[in-house]
């Protein structure tokens, strides 16, 4: 395989509830997860060991980057030796809640199963996954879902496509600092993973890390408070710092992003079914079978 560019998209928690605790601290949750069509790139090419460039200054571009330690923890796993020279364009806030550095370890984890040809299957991807962060699953699985255990027991649900506004109030959330907090709700009953999920029966679910982050954060009480003032139903995505508005169409969305307090950026997103690096990789793949690749 040539050189090739991916999606790595964002998520939403459309909800959030935690269930209990385990012994190694981390936290049982059961959550939906939505897809997004927005979200950071990466583009691959052949090369003679592992280079990453990245066009956030911020961001490291040795071990500490996932994009990395994902393309590290694969060569490991397969004992290949080949290297890639990888490319990250940014555009998903650090500590966002958006899932954006476990995005980017999936999109890494996929395309490079296919430039080094390892022929991984998704369920092998996705417990190597794991490894790298309790929201990694979910994007090597692309699709909407309904997450249990730490995120990584999945459920695909059908979930229709519908617009969303999401705010950054300029700040990033260290997410172990949010489930370390002793105030946390930790014990909220389970629910039964219903057979359809109407927007009557979301609505009226919460996530349980929004107290405390806006407790932390007081930036994430103001974009919520916002949020809810403009267009209702607002809620916080993981563990924070973003949050977000269903509004009911593209231009509704459209319209409201231009009146976000300067303080704060924000992005219109279509949530998918399938993620926008699923489909990506199933035209890749389809090129390579065809042999135009
Ligand atoms: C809150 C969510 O964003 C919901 O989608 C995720 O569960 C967080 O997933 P993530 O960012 O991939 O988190 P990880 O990188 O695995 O974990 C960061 C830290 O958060 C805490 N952590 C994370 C996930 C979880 N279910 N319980 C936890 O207690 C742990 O202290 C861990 O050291
Ligand atoms: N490629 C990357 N993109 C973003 N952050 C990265 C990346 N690689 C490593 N990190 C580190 O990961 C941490 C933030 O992770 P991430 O962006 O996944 O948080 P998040 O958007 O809040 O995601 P989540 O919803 O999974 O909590 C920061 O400490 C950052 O330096």
């Amino acid at each position: 395989m040539t050189a090739f560019e991916l999606p790595a998209p964002a998520k939403l928690n459309l909800f959030l509830h935690i269930t209990g605790r385990r012994e190694d601290g981390y936290h049982e949750l059961q959550t939906l997860f939505v897809m997004l069509d927005h979200g950071d790139r990466l583009h691959f090419e052949p090369h003679s060991h592992l280079d990453l460039q990245c066009d956030d200054p911020d961001l490291p571009v040795d071990d500490g980057n996932l994009v990395l330690r994902a393309a590290r923890l694969l060569q490991e796993h397969t004992g290949c030796r080949q290297g890639a020279r990888l490319r990250l364009q940014k555009r998903l806030p650090t500590g966002g809640g958006v899932g954006g550095g476990s995005s980017d370890a999936a999109t890494t984890l996929c395309g490079l199963n296919l430039l080094w040809d390892l022929n991984l299957e998704e369920a092998e991807l996705i417990t190597l996954g794991l490894k790298l962060g309790a929201d990694v699953p979910v994007f090597v699985a692309g699709h909407s879902a309904w997450a249990e255990g730490v995120g990584e027991r999945l459920t695909p649900v059908f979930m229709p496509e519908e617009w969303f506004l999401v705010v950054h109030p300029g700040i990033a959330v260290p997410t172990a600092r949010i489930f370390s907090d002793k105030e946390l709700t930790r014990h909220t009953p389970p629910i039964k993973v219903p057979a359809s999920l109407d927007r009557g029966t979301l609505d009226s679910l919460q996530n349980d890390c929004e107290s405390v982050a806006k407790r932390h954060f007081p930036p994430i009480a103001e974009a919520l408070d916002w949020l809810q003032r403009e267009a209702g139903n607002a809620r916080m995505t993981g563990t924070g710092a973003c949050c977000f508005a269903r509004l009911a169409g593209e231009q509704a969305a459209r319209q409201l992003l231009p009146r976000l307090p300067q303080h704060w950026t924000g992005f219109v997103a279509r949530s998918k079914q399938i993620s926008p690096l699923r489909e990506a990789l199933a035209t890749l793949r389809a090129r390579q079978n065809s042999g135009t690749s």
